[in-house]
């Protein structure tokens, strides 16, 4: 685990100086593709969607990365953007693309390590080197390094070349699309991070009681409403999921997020396998890497790297979730 700084590799792991909390920092790639090349609400134009120019990269055991296949896949963008998947072991250099511990390698550059695209991008870059990356082969240039843009340029940007019109983030409800996303990811989405990466006895409990709140009020809205907002399934339930179906596996142990399992909650239980067995998604979720990544990557945490066997718990069964798009 590390960092570049002027472009320089160090071995580092997180500053929690404040108060042992665990803060999160910001991407900073932060350019839009969009269907004629003009400039996105952020960062400068010229990347214009075409077929074959873009590249993901990902790790499966992220749920940020995660997020991005998801949405490649519900999109049909698979001919359009390829992907490259690293190792889930992140030890002393970062993110790998080595075969032998489960990368799909670098077919681009045939680098080892994933620091090297970021450099490859700007030699000076100083900041942490994570996944998802967007990557321009035609300008070899970082599209973006934040997941939460990159599904909504998946979302809209390539309609016209994929023909696929689906729609997870519809004007009519962008507002509450917003508000519960920004809810789900202090509270949940980062709130199992902050659970498992503080330092600090007090830390832990702030963020633990908040990320139970919160998972008490999506359970909730769940009790009333097929998705997070409304009867259309969104980006917010896709955002959610991504955390949902890592929770019993990785945060209810290794981040200590153990009030309860969302096994235990009747409407989230059903929920996640609503969205496990929509078309497609079930082969977007790896629970080997999902499992390696956390509890070998975190020396931190788990010094002697032994991985859990279980749990083991079956996302194919039955639901009593309604199906619409
Ligand atoms: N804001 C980013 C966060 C991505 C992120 O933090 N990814 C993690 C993997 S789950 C990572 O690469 N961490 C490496 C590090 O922090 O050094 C996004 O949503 O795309």
């Amino acid at each position: 685990m590390g960092l570049l700084v002027d472009g320089k590799w160090q071995d580092e792991w997180y500053d929690t100086s404040n108060k042992g909390k665990f803060e999160r920092e910001a991407a900073q790639l932060r350019n839009w593709v969009t269907a004629d090349g003009t400039a996105g609400p952020s960062g400068v134009g010229g990347f214009k969607a075409q077929s074959g120019r873009y590249h993901l990269f990902v790790s499966l055991a992220c749920p940020w990365a995660h997020r991005t296949l998801i949405f490649r896949t519900l999109k049909g963008l698979e001919q359009h953007i390829d992907v490259s998947v690293v190792s889930p072991d992140m030890l002393d250099q970062g993110w790998t693309f080595d075969k032998a511990s489960g990368s799909s390698g670098d077919p681009l550059y045939g680098f080892d390590h994933m620091h090297q695209l970021y450099t490859l991008n700007n030699d000076t870059y100083s900041g942490r080197v994570t996944v998802p990356v967007l990557w321009d082969k035609q300008q070899q240039k970082i599209v973006s390094n934040e997941s939460s843009e990159i599904i909504r340029m998946f979302n809209s940007a390539f309609n016209h070349i994929t023909h696929n019109t689906d729609d997870y983030y519809p004007e009519d409800t962008r507002l509450q699309i917003d508000e519960i996303n920004e809810y789900v990811y202090n509270n949940i989405n980062n709130g199992v991070y902050r659970c498992g990466f503080a330092t600090t006895q007090e830390a832990y409990e702030q963020a633990f009681d908040e990320l139970f709140a919160a998972l008490d009020k999506v359970e909730e809205i769940l009790s009333n409403s097929p998705y997070l907002v409304g009867t259309r399934i969104t980006e917010a339930d896709w955002r959610l999921f991504t955390t949902l179906i890592r929770f019993d596996s990785v945060y209810h142990g290794h981040f200590k997020c153990n009030r309860q399992r969302i096994e235990d909650y009747p409407n989230l239980a059903n929920y996640i396998r609503a969205l496990y067995q929509w078309p497609s998604i079930a082969q977007t979720v790896n629970f080997n890497h999902i499992k390696r990544h956390y509890y070998y990557s975190h020396i931190m945490i788990n010094p002697n790297q032994v991985v859990p066997k279980g749990p083991d718990i079956d996302y194919t069964t039955p639901h009593n979730r309604a199906k619409t798009k």
